[in-house]
């Protein structure tokens, strides 16, 4: 898949949209990826998961466990471990910390790779490979459909992605007048996860 088909499957499935946000790191932006609305597809899922597989593989060659950040990581973390034949687990937050939950374990020497569906800042990313490095296991590096940070979030690992693209993200007291007349929502759920 070239990264114009990435984009045509967000587009098509309505994903694409346009207006004033708050992202999960407080940055306003006039772009939102809705990720749910091409999940909520299992055919797209799978087309755009099975390339990240590809490229997973490529770059870090066999993967035992892929990780994901919920929640939107959960699902295309799935759907890209069935492609590598990996298992498939989750940190979702303990008192607003990711944490592996439910008795969900690394064994000793498994390649892991942790899969995420946006990158913006990437402290979500950053989040989730802190809590991994609590446990056994080799962390290969990470990959994400799409980087919206235009390559500059860094991870501390290497990072494989669909897409890159530049997106405009401001802080609250850096809007442009454009932006700043548009009511602003917030479609992300760190701040539900957190009380
Ligand atoms: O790179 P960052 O600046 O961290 O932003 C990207 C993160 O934001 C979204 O998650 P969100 O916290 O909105 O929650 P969700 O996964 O439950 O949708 C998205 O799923 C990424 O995890
Ligand atoms: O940074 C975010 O919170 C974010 C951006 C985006 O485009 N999509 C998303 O789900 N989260
Ligand atoms: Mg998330």
């Amino acid at each position: 898949m070239t990264q114009n088909d990435v984009l045509e499957e967000f587009r098509s499935a309505g994903a694409l949209l346009e207006g004033h946000f708050v992202l999960s790191s407080g940055l306003h932006s006039p772009v939102f990826l809705q990720k749910m609305f091409v999940f909520q597809d299992p055919a797209r899922t799978e087309r755009v998961c099975r390339a990240l597989a590809q490229k997973i593989t490529e770059a870090f060659g066999t993967v035992d466990y892929v990780v994901s950040p919920a929640v939107g990581g959960i699902v295309p973390g799935y759907e890209t471990a069935r492609h590598l034949g990996a298992k498939a687990i989750f940190v979702e937050r303990e008192n607003g910390v990711f944490a592996l939950r439910r008795g969900f374990t690394i064994p000793e020497g498994a390649r892991v790779v942790m899969v995420e569906d946006i990158v913006t800042t990437g402290l979500s990313s950053r989040e989730c490979l802190t809590s991994l490095r609590e446990h056994p296991g080799t962390i290969l590096g990470a990959a994400c459909l799409i980087d919206r940070s235009g390559g500059k979030a860094d991870l501390g690992v290497p990072l494989v992605s669909l897409v890159q693209l530049d997106i405009p993200a401001y802080a609250p007291d850096q809007l442009p007048p454009d932006l700043a007349a548009l009511p602003a929502v917030k479609p992300g759920s760190r701040d539900l996860k957190s009380k």
